[in-house]
C-alpha cells in the first residue's frame, strides 16, 4: 500500500503537522488563505485536513478540469457530518452524493421548480414583498431613521420564499422571530471546517467540546418544527394544489413519480432544506454587498441610479424587458458578484475515482475545493482586482452564467446553482426599487471610506457588519 502512496505524482502543497495536517493554516477566511498559499504551491495544491486528502483548484484552467473537463468524476460531495444532518441524511440536492437519487432530483426540480415559468408566475409575490419593503423605507425615510440592509433584505428574501416555497407567509410562522438566526445558523454550522469530518471518533467529542454540535440540534429543531407546520398547513388544507410542498406530498402518496424512487417525509424536508437555505441569505447578501460598494462609490451610485431613473421612469410594473435595458446595472452586479462571491469555495467535491487533472494524480475520494474567491480576486485575471470598477465587464461578454471560468458566482456544471434565475430576479427588482425611489446617504459622522468591506464565513459569507444607510425622499419616491 506504502509503495502505491508514494509512487502518486499529488499536486504540490505545504508541509503539513502530524495528525492535523494543515488545518492550522485556514485560519478564519479560509477561502483567502487558500488562496494566499496557492499563490506560493500552484493553482492546483494538495492539502491534508486531519485525514482527509484534498486539493484546491485556484485558476480559470484549474476550475475549468474539475468543473467541465473532469465534471462527470468531480461533481460528488463528501460526506459533511452536519450537512448529512439538516439535509435528513443527504436527502436533498446540495449536499447528496452524485447518484441516480441526485440525478432524478435535479431533473425533477429544474423542470419543475426552477424553471423560467415559475419564476414569472411568482412575480406577484416578489411585486408585493419589494412593495412592502418600499412602504418601510418611506417610513424610516420621513424619520430619518437608518434602515438595516442585512436584517431587511433578509427579511423580504425570507417572505418571499416562504410564500413560493412554503405556501405561508413567514408572519406568523414558527420562523417570524428567529429566521435570520436560524438560516445564518444552518450556513455557518455547514461552511464549518467541522473536526468530526477529518477525525473519526474523537472529532465528534471536539465538535462537542466547541458548541458546534449542539448548534446544528438547535437549528435542525428550529427548522424541522417549521417544516412541520408548512406541511401540515397543507395537508388541512387539500384545495392547494400546484406549489412545491403539494408536488411532494403528491409524491411521497406515489400519485406522481420520482423515476423508481418512493419519496418518505425525511426526502420532502431534504428538499425543503434546499429551498429554505440556498435561496434566502444568498440573495439576500448579494442584494447588501451591492448596496455596500454603491455607497462606498458615489460615481457608480450616480450613473446606476441616473440609468435606472431613465428606463423606469414613472412605471409601477417592472417588466423583464426593463431589466434587459439596464445595462449598466447589470455590470455592477456582476463586479459585485465578483468581488463578493457569497460561495467562495463552492460547496466541496468529491473525485469519485482516481483522476488525473494537470498532470497530476487526484485519487479517489480526495476532497476537491474549487476557489472562486482566488479566482476573482487574480491579478493575473483582473486589473486592480481588489477595486471596484463595474466597467471592466462593458468591453468583454464575461458573465455569471457558469460557462466564462473568469466569474463563477453560480458555479458550472452538474452542480451549478439551479436557483440562479429566481435569485437574480429577486436582486434585481429589489435593487430597480431602491435605487429608482431613494436617495441613500451614510449615518452622521460617517464617511464612505468608514464603510467596514469585511466579509464573514460560513457556506456563504455575508458582510459582517450590517450595512446601515438613511434613505431621502426624492420626487421619484
Ligand atoms: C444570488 C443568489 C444565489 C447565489 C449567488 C447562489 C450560488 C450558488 C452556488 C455557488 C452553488 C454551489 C455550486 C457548486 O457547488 O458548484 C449553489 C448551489 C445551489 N443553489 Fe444557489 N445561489 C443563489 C440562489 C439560489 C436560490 C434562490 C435557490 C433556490 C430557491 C438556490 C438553490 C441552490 C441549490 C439547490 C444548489 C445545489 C445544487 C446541487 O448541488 O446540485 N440558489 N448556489
Amino acid at each position: 500500500n506504502n509503495t502505491r502512496k508514494t509512487k502518486k505524482n499529488l499536486p504540490p502543497g505545504p508541509p503539513r503537522l502530524p495528525i492535523i495536517g494543515n488545518l492550522h493554516q485556514l485560519g478564519s477566511k479560509p477561502h483567502r488563505s487558500m488562496f494566499k498559499l496557492s499563490e506560493k504551491y500552484g493553482s492546483l495544491m494538495f492539502l491534508k485536513f486531519g485525514n482527509v486528502s484534498t486539493v484546491v483548484a485556484s485558476t480559470p484552467e484549474t476550475v475549468k478540469d474539475v468543473l467541465k473537463t473532469f465534471d462527470v468524476d468531480c461533481c460528488s460531495r463528501p460526506y459533511l457530518t452536519y450537512g448529512a444532518r439538516l439535509s435528513y441524511n443527504r436527502n436533498d440536492l446540495v449536499f447528496s452524493p452524485y447518484s441516480k437519487y441526485w440525478r432524478e432530483l435535479r431533473k425533477w426540480t429544474v423542470v419543475e421548480l426552477y424553471t423560467a415559468k415559475r419564476v414569472k408566475s411568482f412575480g406577484h409575490i416578489r411585486r408585493e414583498e419589494v412593495a412592502s419593503l418600499v412602504d418601510f423605507i418611506k417610513q424610516s425615510a420621513s424619520l430619518e431613521k437608518q434602515v438595516n440592509f442585512n436584517l431587511q433584505f433578509m427579511k423580504l428574501s425570507a417572505s418571499v420564499i416562504c410564500r413560493l416555497g412554503f405556501g405561508i407567509t413567514l408572519e406568523g410562522s414558527k420562523l417570524e422571530n428567529t429566521y435570520d438566526q436560524v438560516i445564518q445558523g444552518i450556513m455557518e454550522v455547514t461552511g464549518s471546517f467541522a473536526a468530526a469530518d477529518f477525525f473519526p471518533v474523537v472529532g465528534g467529542l471536539i465538535d462537542r467540546l466547541t458548541g458546534l454540535h449542539s448548534k446544528c440540534e438547535k437549528v435542525f429543531k428550529a427548522m424541522d418544527e417549521f417544516f412541520d407546520e408548512a406541511i401540515k398547513h397543507h395537508l388541512d388544507d387539500d384545495s392547494i394544489k400546484d406549489d412545491i410542498i403539494a408536488l411532494l406530498l403528491k409524491m411521497e402518496r406515489g400519485e406522481i413519480g420520482l423515476g423508481e424512487f418512493q419519496l418518505t417525509r425525511n426526502h420532502t424536508k431534504g428538499i425543503l432544506l434546499n429551498i429554505l437555505v440556498a435561496g434566502i441569505d444568498t440573495s439576500a447578501q448579494t442584494a447588501t454587498w451591492v448596496m455596500t460598494h454603491l455607497i462606498t462609490n458615489p460615481r457608480v451610485m450616480n450613473k446606476v441610479q441616473a440609468e435606472v431613473r431613465q428606463v423606469i421612469k414613472n412605471k409601477d410594473h417592472i417588466t423583464d424587458e426593463d431589466i434587459k435595458q439596464l445595462e449598466y446595472l447589470k455590470v455592477v452586479i456582476k463586479e459585485t458578484l465578483r468581488i463578493n462571491p457569497l460561495v467562495p469555495l463552492l460547496v466541496p467535491r468529491e473525485a469519485s475515482k482516481d483522476i488525473k487533472i494537470a498532470g497530476y494524480d487526484i485519487p479517489k475520494k480526495t476532497w476537491i475545493h474549487v476557489n472562486v474567491w482566488a479566482v476573482h480576486r487574480s491579478p493575473n485575471i483582473w486589473k486592480d482586482p481588489e477595486v471596484f470598477i463595474p466597467e471592466r465587464f462593458m468591453d468583454n461578454e464575461i458573465d455569471y452564467r457558469g460557462l466564462n471560468f473568469e466569474l463563477l458566482a453560480f458555479g458550472s456544471g452538474r452542480r451549478m446553482c439551479p436557483g440562479m434565475g429566481m435569485g437574480m430576479a429577486l436582486v434585481h427588482l429589489t435593487l430597480i426599487n431602491l435605487l429608482y425611489r431613494f436617495d441613500w446617504k451614510l449615518p452622521e459622522g460617517m464617511d464612505a471610506k468608514d464603510v467596514d468591506l469585511e466579509e464573514s464565513y460560513g457556506i456563504v459569507c455575508p458582510k459582517i457588519v450590517p450595512l446601515e444607510l438613511i434613505p431621502v425622499i426624492t420626487h421619484w419616491t
